[in-house]
């Protein structure tokens, strides 16, 4: 597919401080243009009283912009693109704790401070639910770049596709692209599945004749800190200089891409750049945020991230819409279109009042219908049995035949076990019975948005693949489409309730049940003996801990009440249901008798919709709605209750894991070793015990705790560069 060039996008995301330069850097009211003002470097001891000054434009400039709002602007639409075939890559740039990962992932402790990561699992599974008529399959990688060492983060979860556990290598594909082999791709159904991956660890799709594929890559790089800064030594200065080295090497892609006299592009010197290969210089939307801080005293570095940011503006990528062909896809649609075409049908039946006349397969429902009238027919209940489509006759034959085959099995059996038989062939379903099974197939709305006395097509009886479900297999079926698809089970609201409603009182079995991979080693012997543990994390949430326990605090509440919407809605769903029940009860017994006593036609011969069926019809089609709409909030309001359950779970392990850091340097650590820590750049209240008291054996400044918390990574420098990859499959 031809595809134009497009330059990548840039935005800067300036990180808020209440010591903003604003005599060094102004920001244009146009919203895409920034000046940085800086005085010449003294040479040799001179004066130098020159200024300096930059103007940098770009796509965008966010200063005090909202996550939010950073969204809208940056991703959006990248993330859309992926419908449509396009590849799309959104990565952060800039020095280590300019906002890097508070924009890919945002703030781990609020919902509202959620990063571009989920809000675009947000909106691809917004997507996939309003396109009904398409069909997708949604795949997630997520892989993280470390000392040129690619690892796959979510290589231990079962059912990953594509993982083989061994080394992961970059290969070129075909027709120009890369992908990562080895890598596991993991199929995820809805929003929350997703969010359970990314927590866990931390695409591409399927679909017609004509189907299209994508990738997103969100990509929350390392930081760009200058060595000499640091000041790192040993292990820490290896890993920065592997760091640094592969964003080097990514900045001199940048510039081969820049310029147009370049032939060769230097992508296979990094993991990283190769890696990234498409979404630099090929086929991909891409769209870099360049995160910088507003102060004076990192100014070198912002200029720095600034003429990154500017060159990577000059960088061309032809994005086009990934189009393939597959002829047994090609089938599927049609098959898919004639499934659309018969619901019309059966629409349009229902809608003209022409009650009964389905020329689609029998529903699980219609079977049981006519199995009914059979039954009733053959005990002489039942006059005639009406004659409305084919597939009806059929069925009517195949239950007389069924009745026959039940009958001489009957008199073949002389065992006690035919007392089973000879009850199961009398009894004719329960009005209940018919009532429950009717109900769920009605209850539920298509999601094509109409299908007035329609089943869910997976409801649908499928004689191909099923002709005669057993009695066991269909009662269990109604009895799952209820709980599934009906009524919304109160469990889930019920987790989350036990879950938010949880307190966080310390007690020694707290800090070893709860949290085993935090708990406490072997405490050395102190000579003062340290206080309960109890006592001191009341402590420690009023003052060191309070900021988080106050974070923890929130957003429980924020949770019991998504939780007691939750609770409400559940309650609307299930009594709308039972309405929708009773009324297409009525409605059915309204039907029936109307057929038994002949239909009114119009002068034209059209039936007529009498004014009490008519009121019935409206009755439905409202509840309905009401179901439609309850659901859809229903479901975003549990995802919602997830992701606030995921915050909680943070915000109580990241403040069982400070209490504890706490606790044993306040009370545990021998003095060598808190000196040590005084010295070291290690951030405080971060150290496990058993790993400080190693300490006094190893060379003091190489400890850094790892923010996101990664157990495998306590002592790494530098955050790793990461990537989330999406796949997006849509079958047009
Ligand atoms: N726009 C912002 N609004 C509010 N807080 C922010 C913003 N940007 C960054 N922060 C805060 O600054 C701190 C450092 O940010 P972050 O961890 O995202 O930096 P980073 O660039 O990813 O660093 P590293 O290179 O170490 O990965 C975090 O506490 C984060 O919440």
């Amino acid at each position: 597919m031809s595809s134009q060039a497009s330059p990548v996008k840039v935005y800067i995301r300036i990180r808020p401080t209440a010591n903003f330069a604003h005599e060094i850097i102004e920001c244009l009211p146009d919203q895409q243009t920034l000046k940085v003002r800086s005085r010449k470097d003294s040479k040799k001891g001179k004066r130098n009283n020159q200024l300096n000054s930059w103007v940098f434009q770009l796509n965008g400039v966010l200063h005090n912009v909202s996550q939010e709002d950073t969204y809208d602007r940056v991703a959006r639409s990248v993330v859309l693109g992926a419908f449509g075939g396009y590849n799309g890559t959104i990565m952060c740039f800039g020095q280590t704790g300019a906002g890097k990962t508070y924009t890919m992932t945002g703030a781990a402790e609020t919902y509202k401070q959620r990063g571009i990561i989920p809000r675009a699992l947000q909106e691809v599974f917004q997507e996939v639910e309003q396109r009904a008529d398409h069909t997708f399959s949604v795949h997630l990688s997520f892989l993280e770049i470390y000392n040129e060492t690619m690892v796959d983060l979510l290589s231990s979860l079962k059912k990953g596709k594509g993982s083989n556990s061994g080394v992961l290598t970059v290969v070129e594909e075909p027709g120009g692209g890369v992908s990562v082999k080895g890598l596991s791709l993991h199929l995820v159904h809805n929003e929350e599945e997703a969010l359970n991956l990314l927590f866990e660890s931390r695409s591409r799709t399927l679909s017609d004749a004509k189907y299209i594929t994508s990738k997103l890559n969100l990509v929350d790089l390392a930081g760009s800190e200058r060595l000499s800064k640091t000041g790192s030594e040993g292990q820490v200065q290896t890993e920065a200089m592997y760091i640094n080295k592969s964003l080097s090497f990514l900045e001199q892609v940048i510039l081969a891409l820049a310029d147009s006299r370049r032939e060769h592009v230097p992508f296979r010197q990094s993991k990283l750049t190769h890696a990234l290969k498409d979404s630099l210089g090929g086929n991909c939307n891409t769209v870099l945020v360049a995160n910088i801080y507003g102060e004076a005293a990192q100014i070198k570095e912002t200029l720095s991230t600034l003429r990154f940011a500017t060159r990577m503006k000059c960088v061309q990528t032809k994005p086009s819409i990934n189009e393939h062909v597959d002829p047994v896809l090609q089938v599927q649609r049609l098959q898919k279109e004639i499934q659309f075409l018969r619901e019309e049908l059966s629409m349009y039946n229902t809608l003209t009042n022409r009650v009964g006349v389905s020329n689609e397969i029998l529903s699980e429902t219609q079977v049981e219908e006519v199995k009914s009238q059979v039954q009733r027919y053959l005990s002489g209940l039942l006059d005639e049995i009406p004659i409305v489509s084919i597939t009806q006759i059929q069925e009517v034959f195949a239950q007389f035949k069924k009745v026959l085959e039940q009958q001489r099995k009957l008199r073949e059996q002389l065992s006690p076990r035919n007392t089973h038989v000879e009850k199961a062939i009398n009894t004719t379903p329960s009005a209940a019975g018919e009532v429950q099974g009717s109900v769920c197939a009605v209850g539920e709305v298509e999601s094509c948005g109409y299908g007035l006395g329609l089943a869910n097509s997976s409801q649908r009886h499928q004689r191909g693949v099923s002709p005669k479900p057993s009695k066991a297999r269909k009662d269990k079926q109604i009895s799952s489409l209820s709980k599934k698809e009906g009524a919304v089970s109160q469990q889930a609201v019920e987790n989350a309730t036990v879950q938010a409603e949880q307190p966080l009182n310390m007690s020694q079995s707290d800090m070893t049940t709860h949290e085993p991979q935090q708990q406490a080693p072997e405490e050395p012997q102190k000579t003062d003996s340290p206080p309960p543990k109890a006592e001191a994390f009341e402590d420690f949430k009023a003052e060191r801990g309070s900021e988080i326990n106050r974070i923890l605090k929130e957003n429980k509440a924020v949770l019991s009440e998504r939780t007691a919407r939750l609770r409400t809605l559940t309650d609307v769903i299930n009594a709308t249901k039972r309405d929708l029940d009773y009324i297409t009860y009525e409605l059915r017994q309204f039907r029936e008798q109307k057929q038994s006593q002949g239909q009114f036609v119009s002068a034209e011969g059209e039936p007529v919709l009498e004014e009490a069926e008519l009121s019935l019809v409206m009755q439905l089609k409202e509840l309905k709605n009401r179901y439609r709409q309850a659901y859809e909030e229903f479901r975003s309001t549990k995802t919602e209750v997830s992701y606030c359950q995921h915050l909680v779970n943070q915000c109580r392990t990241r403040l069982l894991t400070e209490f504890e850091s706490w606790y044993n340097e306040s009370f545990l650590l021998p003095d060598e070793v808190l000196s040590v820590l005084e010295t070291g750049p290690a951030r405080p209240g971060h150290i496990p015990v058993d790993k400080a008291l190693t300490l006094v054996s190893n060379t003091p400044h190489v400890l850094m705790f790892d923010k996101n918390k990664c157990p495998c990574r306590t002592f790494t420098r530098e955050t790793p560069t990461r990537v989330v990859l999406a796949g997006i499959s849509v079958l047009t």
